[in-house]
């Protein structure tokens, strides 16, 4: 009878949530205030890094920057001043747990309080096909895009969860979610990230640590040079790469209502889908659309660059 009952109470809840997020995409719920929320931002001196690092300032927050790359990050923090905001850099390789945790620590040294947001956003790709993949850039792949997770995450979330306040983003993509050719370092590294972010969200209910937020952002191409060349002719008009400023303003809404996911744009929700139909089923529509080549233009163009950047070293 008890079993009945709960059962009952958890269909009700399921529906209820079904219609409340249906509602959502139509009457925006109130967002959140962060302003003095102290947001860490992984690899902030690339294209959506640096974005996100002004949209918070934008929203009154103060930002600490993490980068391999010490100008493009001060070049970021300057952004960020100019805008009037405060903001910190630390130059870290984020696959190095002794650097992470080295730099969690100065972090709150220097500041003399806890990050309250973290923003997993560094990446890479090799763009290489699978056999012509040095090892090196495969592994490197998983390091940046997952690995790097579960230090900064292991840095961080202790503070979190003893004031019950704050929020873990983590930047994956949609190839965490579905996979196409000539990505294998990649996706494996999304899926990755995609499930280690969502057993951290399970884990964080499960113990009742409401006041921890999580929010996966899970983007198509975003036109930042990072996939460039990747293109489906066929698809142009009905979903052209992202402009980066709109990805993460749509990010930014997300975390600011405390969203779970949000795949970017919405119609990429629907391949994700695609689970539910035999694999044979997905291979003629990924065929259909060109989308199981549309990497091909950009391992050229990747390759295009390493050869000029090696010409030119040499
Ligand atoms: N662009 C796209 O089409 C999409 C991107 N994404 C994801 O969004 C995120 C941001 O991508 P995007 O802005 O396009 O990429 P960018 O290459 O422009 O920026 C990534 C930044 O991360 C830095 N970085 C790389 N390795 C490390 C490291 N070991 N430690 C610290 N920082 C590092 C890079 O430094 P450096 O420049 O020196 O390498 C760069 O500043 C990534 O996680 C990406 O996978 C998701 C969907 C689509
Ligand atoms: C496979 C596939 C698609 C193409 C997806 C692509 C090409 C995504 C690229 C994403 C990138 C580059 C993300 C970076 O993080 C469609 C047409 C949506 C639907 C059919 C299945």
């Amino acid at each position: 009878m008890i079993f009945l009952m709960d059962l009952q109470m958890m269909l009700l809840d399921v529906i209820y949530f079904i219609l409340r997020n249906s509602v959502r995409v139509v009457l925006r719920p109130r967002t959140k205030p962060i302003d003095g929320e102290l947001v860490l931002i992984t690899g902030a001196g690339g294209g959506l890094g640096r974005l996100f690092a002004q949209e918070f300032t934008k929203h009154g927050a103060d930002v600490v920057l993490w980068d391999i790359n010490s100008s493009s990050n001060e070049q970021t923090a300057k952004l960020v001043r100019e805008m009037g905001g405060k903001a910190h850099t630390y130059t870290v390789d984020v696959t190095n747990r002794e650097d992470v945790y080295r730099n969690a620590e100065l972090v709150r040294k220097d500041l003399g309080r806890d990050v309250t947001m973290l923003v997993n956003n560094a990446g890479v790709v090799a763009g290489e096909r699978m056999l012509d993949c040095p090892d090196e850039l495969m592994e490197r792949t998983m390091k940046v895009n997952c690995h790097a997770l579960f230090w900064t995450v292991k840095a961080f979330l202790p503070q979190m969860k003893a004031q019950n306040h704050g929020h873990i983003v983590t930047i994956a993509s949609v190839l965490g979610l579905f996979s196409t050719a000539c990505v294998e370092d990649y996706c494996a590294s999304k899926f990755a990230a995609v499930g280690f972010h969502e057993s951290l969200a399970h884990e964080l209910l499960a113990e009742e640590v409401e006041g921890v937020k999580t929010t996966l952002v899970c983007p198509y191409i975003v036109d930042t040079g990072m996939f460039d060349g990747c293109k489906i002719e066929e698809l142009e008009l009905l979903l052209p790469p992202l402009e980066p400023q709109y990805c993460v303003e749509q990010a930014m809404n997300a975390i600011l209502i405390d969203q779970p996911l949000v795949c970017i744009p919405r119609l990429t929700y629907l391949p994700f889908l695609s689970r539910l139909l035999p694999w044979e089923s997905n291979v003629v529509v990924y065929r259909f659309m060109g989308s199981d080549k549309c990497m091909y233009p950009f391992i050229d163009t990747m390759r295009k660059q390493v050869s000029n950047t090696s010409i030119k070293v040499a």
